[in-house]
């Protein structure tokens, strides 16, 4: 058995491991391992049937050496503060790899979204504005969309923050409405990025999308975008689940036909169509597919999952849906993975373009917002391949050696020793 999974240890371990492979000087690791500031906040709610109920919520802010502090606000039953830690390095080491002049952060609120109304969520939101307001800013820290919440939630935190400033502050936040100042083509980044991904790692074995089997865990903002894009561009989606479980064809999904079936409301557990099958969220992972998308929560890809992988690809969509020591397993089977920390950064470059549209007060056409992702993206894929062969590692190590020498080196020229 994989022992307790904890997603801050994974990532600190992760990171180490590059170290060593690229040489990096170790006393820069106490620094960049450490988030800069944890803030927690408790969030008292009055709830429909009078009663109150206190929230837990945090902001982590782990760096800001390469601008401005960036990452989504998760609301999740299970965020706990070592999770938000991770996912505040992870944006760190994305932001650092795309080479876009951010530094990362992560908030999230312990609770189970589906659980409160409209105004009880309203309000939860409002009240975590007011709380991280002191520490969040167009040119401080700009949350944005994570899992369970969208531009409906970075409305109402976008309002708050700009009540509380007497002036309207569109810069705060990334991934809000078209009509606040949100960018097109936004809300599907992310997801374009992950098939921009599977596109750059497919052709280095001189393979193409058409035709390719895609497995996607997850069918929110990144899954569904994934599937919808994948389906567009020929590749062939057998499988896709969302948290009641997954389906999965042979043939092939109707991927814009199921994710419109999820945006309506649909649980896939009660989806029906000829030649589709119900199968659980671990039987999706080692489905018979070619290219695997995890795209929902951490820790999914085990050691013993790992073990039973009949994919030859995985493109990570999620945030650390594996776990570090399934990373040697899958070397050793021969089985490729584009990094989280490249695959899913799609939706924090458009969130930069966002930003840069807000502060300049022009708005982007969508073609022009999907070319310059895509230039961003095969660009920066080049130096993950060409590090990755020069020190004789995965594309993971060669992804973090890449971002925590760019973290070092802002980091040493700023004088951190002087
Ligand atoms: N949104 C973004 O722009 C970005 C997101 N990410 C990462 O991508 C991942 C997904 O985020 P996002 O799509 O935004 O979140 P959403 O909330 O939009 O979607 C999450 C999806 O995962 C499903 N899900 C939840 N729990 C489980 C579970 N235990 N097993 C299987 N599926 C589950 C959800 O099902 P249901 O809806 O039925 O609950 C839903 O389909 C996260 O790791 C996030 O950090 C990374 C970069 C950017
Ligand atoms: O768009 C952003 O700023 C961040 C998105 C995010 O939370 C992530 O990349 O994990």
């Amino acid at each position: 058995m994989s022992r307790q999974y904890d997603p801050y240890e994974n990532v600190v371990a992760v990171m180490e491991e590059a170290m060593n492979i690229g040489g990096i000087d170790k006393r820069m690791f106490e620094i960049i391992k450490n988030p800069q500031r944890e803030t927690k906040v408790y969030l008292p709610v009055e709830m429909d049937d009078g009663s109150v109920k206190v929230f837990e919520g945090y902001r982590v802010q782990h760096s800001n050496i390469r601008g401005p502090f960036k990452g989504g606000i998760r609301y999740h039953k299970d965020v706990s503060l070592n999770e938000v830690k991770a996912l505040a390095t992870w944006m760190s080491l994305k932001c650092a790899v795309a080479n876009i002049p951010f530094g990362g952060a992560k908030g999230g609120i312990k609770v189970d979204p589906a659980t409160l109304s409209r105004r009880e969520l309203c309000a939860l939101t409002r009240r975590y504005t007011y709380a991280i307001e002191p520490i969040i800013g167009a040119d401080t820290d700009i949350p944005a969309p994570d899992v369970n919440t969208n531009a409906q939630i970075m409305t109402w935190v976008l309002d708050t923050y700009s009540q509380l400033k007497g002036k309207p502050c569109p810069g705060v936040v990334t991934g809000k409405p078209l009509e606040l100042g949100g960018s097109k083509g936004r809300p599907s980044a992310t997801g374009r990025g992950v098939v921009i991904s599977t596109k750059l790692l497919l052709a280095e074995d001189g393979k193409a999308l058409e035709g390719t089997k895609v497995a996607i865990q997850g069918c929110g903002n990144v899954g569904g975008n994934t599937a919808r894009i994948f389906g567009h561009r020929g590749a062939v989606v057998v499988a896709i689940s969302d948290v009641s479980g997954g389906i999965y064809k042979e043939t092939g999904l109707d991927a814009d036909k199921v994710t419109a079936y999820v945006e309506a409301g649909g649980l896939l557990a009660d989806y029906r169509e000829d030649g589709v099958t119900h199968i659980s969220n671990t039987d999706i992972l080692t489905c018979d597919c070619d290219v695997l998308v995890p795209a929902a929560l951490e820790n999914q890809i085990t050691k013993e999952v790992a073990e039973k992988l009949k994919c030859s690809y995985i493109v990570e969509g999620a945030n650390g849906p594996t776990a570090a020591d399934a990373d040697p397993i899958l070397a050793e089977r021969g089985i490729k993975l584009v990094p989280d920390i490249f695959a899913n950064s799609g939706g924090v470059i458009v969130s930069y373009f966002e930003w840069v549209q807000n502060i300049q007060e022009m708005t982007w056409e969508k073609p022009q917002v999907n070319e310059m992702l895509e230039t961003i993206m095969t660009k920066a894929f080049g130096e993950i391949v060409e590090e990755s062969k020069k020190s004789h590692c995965t594309l993971r190590m060669a992804a973090y050696i890449i971002a925590l020498k760019r973290l070092i080196h802002t980091e040493e020229i700023k004088g951190i020793f002087p």
